[in-house]
């Protein structure tokens, strides 16, 4: 039909939807190559992207913290890539990547490709194109989980977003110090510029003390996150200086502007609040931390925890006023 024509009669009467708006735009990123950019501006929990991998493998075995073999790893992914249509190849032949000089000269590209842009997918390794263009930051305004249920790795907004910023994940953990968050994004080939590793000196050296000691009491809360009430009189006392110590983590914790850890810092706040039969801020914390977590994936053991924790705080406050105001 001609460009020009009127529109036909269905067409008026059932007007074709356009679908939603995109959220995102592929666009170049001052010395990051491309990054992925806000369409509109984004709520705290709105999805930024839902992708399934092109390529997923089965890792080789290798003691915690090694190198995957490159040898092993390009030959599994090369086995997949044959079997993929000629646009997705070439679409993963797009993506970027970073090699030594050695391995210039004698390791399969494909291979680096997959290292430069693969997630962690549940027990195996997946590449995900669209979501491989989302570049690096120390203190990034999205983060993502993997759906095993959907065979999906899903982005989705952990602060407000303007439409035009750009959208980062972090690749590493985010518990260390610039200078230890560096050593481990050498093996992407970059040093990072964001904004948490470009703050002044005193800033800098503030936000490392902060990430160092969220991630001692990290460790130190782990042992003590039990429901069972504290019994000595030693006991119950460390067990009321660990509430007050947990809501000064949580703080801490939003100071450092670590998102992802949230609802971690609010669960402990949470239990060790419950610990002392303090309901009230234990409700609230447990509440505060589902929240998170139902965002990050409904159905989570994470999640589920944080439901079950919730009701039952809920309902020790609510029988703890019943028996406040009946006496
Ligand atoms: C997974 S890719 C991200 C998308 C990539 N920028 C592109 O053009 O396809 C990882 C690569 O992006 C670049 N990159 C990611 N985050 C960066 C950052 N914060 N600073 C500089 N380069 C970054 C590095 O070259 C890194 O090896």
């Amino acid at each position: 039909t001609p460009a020009t024509s009127k529109p036909a009669l269905w067409q008026l009467q059932y007007p074709i939807c356009p679908g939603p708006p995109g959220v995102y735009i592929v666009a170049p990123s001052a010395g990051k190559g491309l990054g992925v950019f806000a369409a509109h501006d984004l709520e705290i929990g709105d999805i930024v992207m839902r992708e399934t991998p092109v390529i997923k493998i089965v890792p080789p075995k290798v003691a915690k913290g090694r190198p995957y073999p490159m040898s092993i790893v390009s030959k599994l992914v090369r086995e997949e890539f044959e079997a993929l249509s000629p646009d997705a190849q070439e679409e993963v032949l797009s993506l970027t990547y970073h090699a030594s000089s050695a391995e210039k000269t004698n390791t399969d590209a494909l291979g680096i490709i997959f290292r430069t842009n693969a997630y962690n997918t549940g027990d195996k390794v997946g590449l995900f194109p669209k979501i491989a263009r989302i570049n690096h930051a120390c203190r990034p305004n999205t983060s993502y989980y993997w759906s095993e249920k959907l065979n999906k790795r899903i982005v989705y907004a952990t602060r407000k977003i303007k439409a035009g910023e750009e959208f980062f994940v972090s690749y590493i953990s985010l518990l260390l110090t610039q200078e230890e968050r560096q050593k481990q994004l050498d093996r992407y080939g970059f040093t990072c510029h964001c904004e948490a590793c470009t703050q002044e000196r005193e800033a800098q050296q503030a936000s490392d003390n902060r990430r160092t000691i969220i991630k001692k009491a990290f460790a130190n809360f782990e042992p003590q996150l039990i429901l069972e009430p504290p019994r000595s009189s030693k006991a119950k006392e460390q067990a009321r200086k660990n509430a007050k110590a947990s809501v000064q983590l949580a703080e801490l914790v939003q100071e450092e502007g670590l998102a992802d850890y949230y609802a971690k810092a609010y669960r402990i706040a949470a239990i060790s609040h419950a610990r002392v039969e303090d309901w009230q801020p234990a409700a609230i914390w447990a509440n505060r931390g589902y929240e998170l977590r139902y965002m990050e994936d409904p159905q989570s053991p994470n999640t589920l925890e944080l439901y079950q924790l919730t009701s039952t705080f809920i309902s020790n406050w609510e029988s703890e006023l019943r028996s406040r105001f009946s006496t």
